[in-house]
């Protein structure tokens, strides 16, 4: 197996190089209609291609929502596989958002799936949900180091439904630290003494206000969804994340794909969204 330079380092450099902004690949059906595309595999694939065409040599990481390729089974599937090798080819990291989590066992085969480097779906890093405890991730951490690739494990998400579990407190230990703060004190310890940047990052929501109260230094990337559509701004990037607002790595969806399909237009909301985070985070 080929191994790759550390997620996290070739991350780093993606940001420092091109800016933080990751751009999702989302084919809700309703962009399809608004694209002027059917809501088929050959509409689906033009959708694709015509992100990772605009975008995949400008921005740092594009983001394939898998769940909108799925829908259309094995087709679908191999739709997301040419993406993903394509925005690959162009230069950009792929983030391949599947929100994978189960027992270890089974674990394993999802981290052969996406982060074995010879496989067909290999990407930078997948998003993974540690809600099976944090220790059923391990096969997927040790193969992602591995390989060179990484984690994002849902710590905090944009989603107001997500307090119930993340704000959950472990029975006996009041006061203590919430079901969000233990994932990112795992996730610091997994990115401990590494450089510039660890390879194993956290999902924490643009959207939540200010965090203050959590230690997100973990010394790896935090992945910021809810900018655009669900109503978070580049301006509030400082205000949530404070002093680790340098690792943020802040995703806009339907905030960029609503501009499609003309490249040019998808291009000029990208380099808006990021003039505007560029500026937000050097306030700082
Ligand atoms: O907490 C989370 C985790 C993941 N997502 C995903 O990010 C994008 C957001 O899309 P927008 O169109 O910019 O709202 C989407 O793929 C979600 O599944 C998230 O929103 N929140």
């Amino acid at each position: 197996m080929s191994v790759l330079e550390p997620f996290g380092t070739r991350l780093r450099r993606a940001m420092d190089e091109r800016g933080p902004l990751c751009v999702g690949i989302d084919p809700h059906a309703s962009l399809l209609a608004d694209w002027g595309l059917n809501d088929d595999v050959a509409g689906l694939e033009r959708f694709s291609r015509t992100v990772v065409e605009a975008l995949a040599d400008r921005v740092a990481v594009l983001k394939p929502q898998s769940a909108f390729f799925e829908r259309f089974g094995s087709r679908g599937v191999a739709v997301l596989e040419k993406s993903v090798e394509e925005a690959r080819a162009a230069g950009a990291l792929v983030v391949m958002d599947a929100k994978r989590g189960d027992i270890g066992s089974t674990m394993a085969a999802y981290a052969e799936t996406f982060l074995h480097k010879d496989a067909p779906l290999f990407s930078d890093a997948l998003t993974v949900s540690p809600y099976l405890g944090y220790g059923s991730l391990r096969p997927a951490v040790e193969l992602a180091r591995e390989s060179g690739a990484g984690l994002f494990v849902l710590a905090l998400t944009s989603n107001p439904e997500g307090a119930e579990v993340q704000h959950s407190v472990r029975p006996g230990d009041d006061g203590g630290p919430n079901v969000g703060a233990r994932m990112l004190a795992h996730l610091a310890r997994e990115n401990a003494g590494e450089g510039p940047m660890g390879s194993f990052g956290a999902v924490v929501g643009a959207t939540l206000g200010d965090l203050s109260s959590y230690d997100l230094a973990i010394n790896g990337p935090l992945l910021a969804p809810g900018i655009g559509a669900q109503g978070a701004t580049p301006a509030d990037l400082p205000r949530v994340f404070g002093a680790a607002v340098g690792h943020v790595v802040p995703n806009v969806s339907r905030g960029v794909l609503r501009h499609g399909p003309d490249a040019a237009s998808l291009r000029a909301s990208a380099d808006r969204f990021a003039e505007q985070i560029r500026a937000a985070v050097a306030a700082v």
